[in-house]
C-alpha cells in the first residue's frame, strides 16, 4: 500500500525513514542545492542525482527543514488529490515573502478554498475565448517585425508577449513604459524566489522584496483608479479580472454582504502578482522548449505544417483566431502536451505533511515537506514508453492515470491551464505558418536562479518568411 495513515490507525510506525542524507548540521544539503541552482544544469539536477542514487522516495534537508521527494503516479495521486486531508501546500519561506501570504500559492488550506472559489469563475470559457483573441493580436503584432530583427532571442520576446497578455487580462495595462518597469520589477521578484531569505541590502532576496513593494504600489494605484472610475460611473466598462474582483467587492451585490467571500485589497494585489508570475514565466518557458523540440524533430514539424497551413487557409478571412478554431488543431494540441511533458517547467509540487503517515513503505513525519517529482514521472519508462523521444502521437491514446502532471492535479491544479494551452496553440499556429527558422545558439544549459526551467541562451533564432 502506497499510503498509510498512522495516527488514525492508533499504531506507531515501525517503518524506516526514507533513504537520503541530512547533510551538515543546520544547513543540511542547502549548499549542494544552491550549487545546483547556480550550475548550468538547473536546480532539478539536485533532485535527479538523488533520485538515481536512492530511488523513488528519498529525503534531504533544505533551508533547515526535511524534504522528501516522491516520484510514482500512486504517490502523486495520494498527495495531490489529498483525500485524506493530510497534506497542505507550502512553499519555501522566500517565495511566501515575495508573492505575499494572501496569495493563492501560500494561503492556509481554509483561506485557499475561499480564494480559489472566487478566482475560478475568472477562468471561464468566456475569459479563455477573450484571451485567445487578445493573445493572437499580440503574437501577430510581435511576429510582424521578427524577420527584420536579425537574431530573435525567443525567450526574451516570449516573456514580453506573455507579460503583456497577463497584464491586459488582469489589469488592462497596455502602456509600454509602465509595462516595461512593471516587467523589470516582476523579474526581480522571480529571481529572488530561490534566493536565501536574507533581507540585507546587498542580497538578491532584498532586491526582490524591494521590487515587490514597487509592484504593490502600482497595483494599489490601479485599483484606486478603477474604484474611482466605477464610483463616478465614468467608466468605459472594461472586462478584466480586476473589474470582476472589484465589482463584487464594492457594488453592494450579493457576495458583497458575505464577508467570507469578499476580497480585501491586499488579497487582490497579492493574487494579481501571483497570476502574473504564474502565467508569464511558465508559458514563455514552455513555448521556448516547444520551439526547441520542434526544431529537433523534422517529422513532427512536417505533420504540423500540413495541419496548420490547411487551417490557416480556412481562417484566412478572419483577422484573428477564435477559441473554436483551436479545437480543429488536434495535432498541435498533442504537440503542446508532449512539450509540456518533456519540459516539466514546474518540476515538482511541494506540500506540507500535517500528520504522521507512511508513504511507499517509509515513515513520514508530521511537519516534513513532501514534494511530488513530476519531472521524474514524466520521464519514467514504466509510465511513458521511450520517454526521451519527442512523440506527440503518444497522446493519440489517453495517458495513464495520474501520469500527466504538467499542470498539477487535485484541489491545487493550475487555474490557468486552459488559457495556457490555448496560448501555446495560438503561438504555434502563427509561428509555424509565418516563419522558417534556424537556431543561432543551441546551448542546452539551464538559466540560473529561475523558478521554472528555462534555457540560459534564451534560444536565439534567425527567421525567414515561409512563402
Ligand atoms: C504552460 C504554462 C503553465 C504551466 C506549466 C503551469 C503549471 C502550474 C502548476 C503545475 C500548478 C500547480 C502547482 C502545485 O500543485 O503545487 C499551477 C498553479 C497555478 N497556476 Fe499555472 N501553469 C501555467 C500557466 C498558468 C497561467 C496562464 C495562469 C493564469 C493566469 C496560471 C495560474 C495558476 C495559478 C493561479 C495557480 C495556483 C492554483 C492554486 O494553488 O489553487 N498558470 N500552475
Amino acid at each position: 500500500k502506497i499510503f498509510k495513515t498512522v495516527i488514525q490507525d492508533q499504531e506507531k510506525s515501525t517503518a524506516d525513514i526514507p533513504p537520503g542524507s541530512h547533510g551538515f548540521p543546520v544547513v543540511g544539503e542547502t549548499l549542494q542545492f544552491m550549487l545546483s541552482v547556480n550550475s548550468g544544469k538547473g536546480f532539478y539536477e539536485f533532485v535527479r542525482r538523488r533520485r538515481i542514487r536512492y530511488g523513488s522516495c528519498f529525503r534531504t534537508s533544505l533551508f533547515g527543514e526535511t524534504h522528501v521527494f516522491l516520484s510514482t503516479t500512486e504517490s502523486a495521486r495520494a498527495v495531490l488529490n489529498n483525500e485524506s486531508g493530510m497534506f497542505t501546500k507550502r512553499y519555501i519561506k522566500s517565495i511566501a515573502a515575495l508573492v505575499g501570504d494572501r496569495s493563492l500559492l501560500c494561503a492556509s488550506q481554509h483561506h485557499h478554498k475561499i480564494l480559489r472559489s472566487r478566482f475560478i469563475n475568472l477562468f471561464s470559457k468566456k475569459s479563455t475565448a477573450l484571451m485567445v483573441r487578445h493573445f493572437d493580436e499580440l503574437v501577430v503584432d510581435a511576429l510582424s517585425g521578427w524577420e527584420h530583427h536579425g537574431t530573435v532571442v525567443l525567450l526574451t520576446d516570449l516573456l514580453q508577449i506573455t507579460f503583456k497578455a497577463m497584464c491586459k487580462m488582469l489589469i488592462s495595462l497596455e502602456n509600454e513604459e509602465e509595462l516595461g518597469s512593471l516587467q523589470r520589477d516582476v523579474g526581480f521578484v522571480c529571481e529572488a524566489m530561490l534566493a536565501f531569505p536574507l533581507n540585507l541590502p546587498w542580497t538578491r532576496f532584498h532586491k526582490g522584496i524591494m521590487a515587490r513593494g514597487r509592484v504593490m504600489e502600482v497595483l494599489e494605484k490601479i485599483i484606486r483608479e478603477r474604484r474611482n472610475e466605477t464610483n463616478s460611473h465614468n467608466n468605459n466598462y472594461r472586462e478584466d479580472f480586476r473589474q470582476q474582483l472589484l465589482a463584487v467587492d464594492s457594488d453592494g451585490s450579493a457576495s458583497s454582504s458575505d464577508h467570507s467571500t469578499k476580497l480585501t485589497d491586499a488579497e487582490i494585489k497579492d493574487n494579481i502578482l501571483t497570476m502574473i508570475i504564474a502565467g508569464q514565466d511558465t508559458t514563455a518557458s514552455a513555448l521556448t522548449w516547444m520551439v526547441k523540440y520542434l526544431g529537433e524533430n523534422q517529422k513532427v514539424l512536417n505533420i504540423l505544417i500540413e495541419e496548420q497551413t490547411q487551417l490557416a487557409k480556412q481562417a484566412s478571412h478572419k483577422p484573428f483566431l477564435e477559441l473554436d478554431d483551436l479545437t480543429e488543431m488536434t495535432y498541435a494540441s498533442k504537440m503542446v502536451k508532449e512539450s509540456l511533458r518533456m519540459a516539466s517547467v514546474v518540476p515538482w509540487f511541494p506540500r506540507l505533511v500535517l500528520q504522521d503517515c507512511e508513504m511507499e513503505g517509509y515513515k513520514i513525519n508530521k511537519g516534513w515537506n513532501i514534494n511530488i517529482d513530476a519531472r521524474s514521472i514524466h520521464l519514467d519508462p514504466n509510465v511513458y514508453s521511450e520517454p526521451h523521444k519527442f512523440n506527440p502521437s503518444r497522446f493519440d491514446e489517453e495517458a495513464k492515470a495520474n501520469s500527466f502532471l504538467a499542470f498539477g492535479m487535485g484541489g491545487r491544479t493550475c487555474l490557468g491551464l486552459n488559457m495556457a494551452k490555448a496560448m501555446m496553440v495560438v503561438f504555434l499556429h502563427r509561428f509555424i505558418t509565418t516563419y522558417r527558422w534556424e537556431v543561432v545558439d543551441g546551448d542546452p544549459s539551464i538559466e540560473k536562479w529561475t523558478l521554472f526551467a528555462r534555457l540560459k541562451s534564451g534560444y536565439p533564432i534567425r527567421v525567414s518568411r515561409r512563402l
